[in-house]
């Protein structure tokens, strides 16, 4: 069966994502580079999904640049000619570079199409396609495809970009000068790039076809990465947790939880709150001199370090670094934030425990933000936030331990498995005390699923924090973080999985 296009999110089971390389092979292995019938498919799933998109739409401008990207916005200018809309070609970059192009323009032209050089885009344009630059994407938007770039941003009429909006990076998401698009159009299989780094803000809400017609081969490779999202929270109540506690459970059959105070008390008090929340049996916390809820308890002088899942470093400053050490070597299942995370940045020593963790039977997940895991890895934010998927995964390989890279598009790394793509939340997450929330929220789901996984555990844990946000009431501004919490907790997983994502 022939495929066609259709929306990506919200997502209904986990998506593989390709890097260029495996989007290159996937494409020999179905026929001849770049050769119809491939792009002709792809340029006729272009023009369906331009109709669908701009039912009243009268006039349409292409962008087309010199290689097969160009070559897809060609045939679906020509498919949209022959359904008797007005369209407008603009080459950018000059004459065609591949034959599959120079095939696509000559047809093009052939049906009367006008195809210009001039870079003014049609004002009246009420649809702009862009196809100058896709997986082809070399270097940095310069000249002609900067200033079309500019203009492409200024248009006031609906953007659908073709496989990536041009200047995207595919594999990393690293804005090399691309214009933002109100829609994507991706072929054959989703980019990384798409959904992390500057990926969601530019690329609008994304679209897939497969250009399949069901005599493909499998895929040779296992995926660059998971797409994961509100899936991930369908399973949970089936596993007897949070809202499903047995009907014979009590506090003390759920798991506990042990939050280790620092000098700012607000942060360790969010963690316990959403510890709390998320369905732990018991939350202890050690360090405050007054507790904020009445069912939080103080720690035992004797920290039960088997039983308890530990979080580290919320709201720590220097002081609190000291006792880093024993911790990493007594508590069996540690969630790291912030200060403990500062302070591991600085000492070889503590870098040094924490890898060797594993292998004495103790789990650890770790939530640096960008500038944290900058400072574990000993590299400036630019730099790690070039290549966040590369970034996570090595820092997930040196440290031993499960890697939760916050940002937009947080990435989920672990040593030996396909780091995954959180799409859910947006940008109103990025307010103080949220990065406490998603750590506390991680504590109180794993003590009660001890035997899950921690890389699963982070998935569904990063996952459950962007979707309330998806579903708390948009004002525009920040998700204050006890909001958070309370959107958190009164999420239903299958109200979840059927919400749309916020992409801006
Ligand atoms: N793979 C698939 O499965 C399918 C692929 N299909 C389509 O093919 C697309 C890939 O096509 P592609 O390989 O021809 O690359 P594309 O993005 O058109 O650009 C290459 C040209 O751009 C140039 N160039 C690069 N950077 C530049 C810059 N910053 N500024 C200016 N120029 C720059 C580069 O020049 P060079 O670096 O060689 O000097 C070269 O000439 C893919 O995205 C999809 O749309 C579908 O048809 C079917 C399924
Ligand atoms: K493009």
């Amino acid at each position: 069966m022939n495929s066609e296009p259709h929306r990506v999110l919200p997502l209904n089971e986990p998506l593989a994502l390709r890097c260029e390389q495996q989007l290159r092979e996937r494409e020999l292995a179905m026929g001849r580079p770049g050769a119809p019938p491939l792009m002709e498919r792809a340029g006729w799933g272009a023009a369906r999904l331009a109709r669908a998109l701009a039912p009243g739409a009268r006039h349409v401008a292409l962008l087309c640049g010199p290689g097969n990207n160009g070559g897809d916005g060609l045939i679906a200018a020509r498919h949209l000619h022959q359904q008797g809309l007005q369209v407008s070609v603009h080459l950018i970059g000059g004459s065609p570079r591949t034959e599959a192009n120079r095939h696509a323009l000559a047809q093009a032209q052939g049906c009367g199409i006008a195809c210009s050089l001039d870079l003014q885009i049609a004002p009246r344009a009420d649809l702009v396609i862009d196809a100058m630059l896709g997986l082809g994407l070399r270097r940095p938007l310069q000249g002609e495809f900067q200033k079309a770039a500019a203009l492409l941003a200024q248009h006031s009429g609906l953007r659908l970009a073709l496989d990536l909006p041009s200047g995207l990076d595919a594999n990393t998401g690293a804005d090399w000068g691309a214009a933002p698009c109100d829609h994507t159009l991706s072929f054959l299989a989703l980019s990384p790039g798409l959904f992390t780094g500057a990926g969601r803000q530019l690329g609008g809400t994304v679209w897939l076809d497969g250009l399949t017609d069901g005599t493909e081969p499998p895929w040779a490779h296992p995926p660059a990465a998971w797409l994961r999202g509100a899936e991930a929270l369908t399973p949970w109540p089936e596993q007897g947790a949070r809202g499903r506690w047995p009907h014979a459970g009590h506090k003390g059959t759920q798991g506990d939880v042990c939050i280790l105070a620092g000098a700012m008390p607000g942060a360790a008090q969010l963690a316990a709150q959403a510890a709390l929340e998320a369905g732990a049996g018991r939350v202890y916390v050690q360090g405050l001199a007054a507790l904020n809820a009445v069912e939080l308890m103080a720690a035992p002088a004797e920290l039960p370090w088997l039983h308890n899942v530990f979080v580290a470093g919320c709201g720590w400053s220097e002081a609190q670094e000291e006792r880093l050490a024993n911790v990493l070597h007594q508590a069996k299942q540690l969630v790291l934030d912030a200060g403990a995370l500062n302070a591991i940045a600085q000492s070889s020593a503590l870098q040094r425990l924490l890898a060797a963790r594993s292998s004495c039977a103790q789990e650890t997940v770790i939530t640096p933000h960008p500038l944290e895991a900058a400072r574990l890895l000993g590299m400036d934010t630019s730099s790690l936030q070039a290549d966040r998927l590369a970034s996570a995964q090595l820092l997930a390989d040196r440290l031993n331990c499960t890697v939760i890279l916050k940002g937009s598009g947080s990435v989920v790394a672990s040593p030996g498995q396909v780091p995954s793509l959180n799409s859910t939340g947006h940008a109103a997450l990025a307010s103080p005390g949220t990065g406490d929330v998603l750590a506390g929220w991680l504590a109180g789901l794993w003590t009660q699923s001890k035997k899950l996984a921690p890389h699963e555990l982070a998935v569904l844990a990063v996952a459950w924090h962007g979707a309330a946000a998806d579903l708390a009431p948009l004002g525009g501004g920040p998700l204050i973080a006890s909001r958070l919490i309370q959107a958190m907790s009164t999420l239903h997983p299958h109200r979840a999985c059927r919400l749309a994502p916020t992409t801006r």
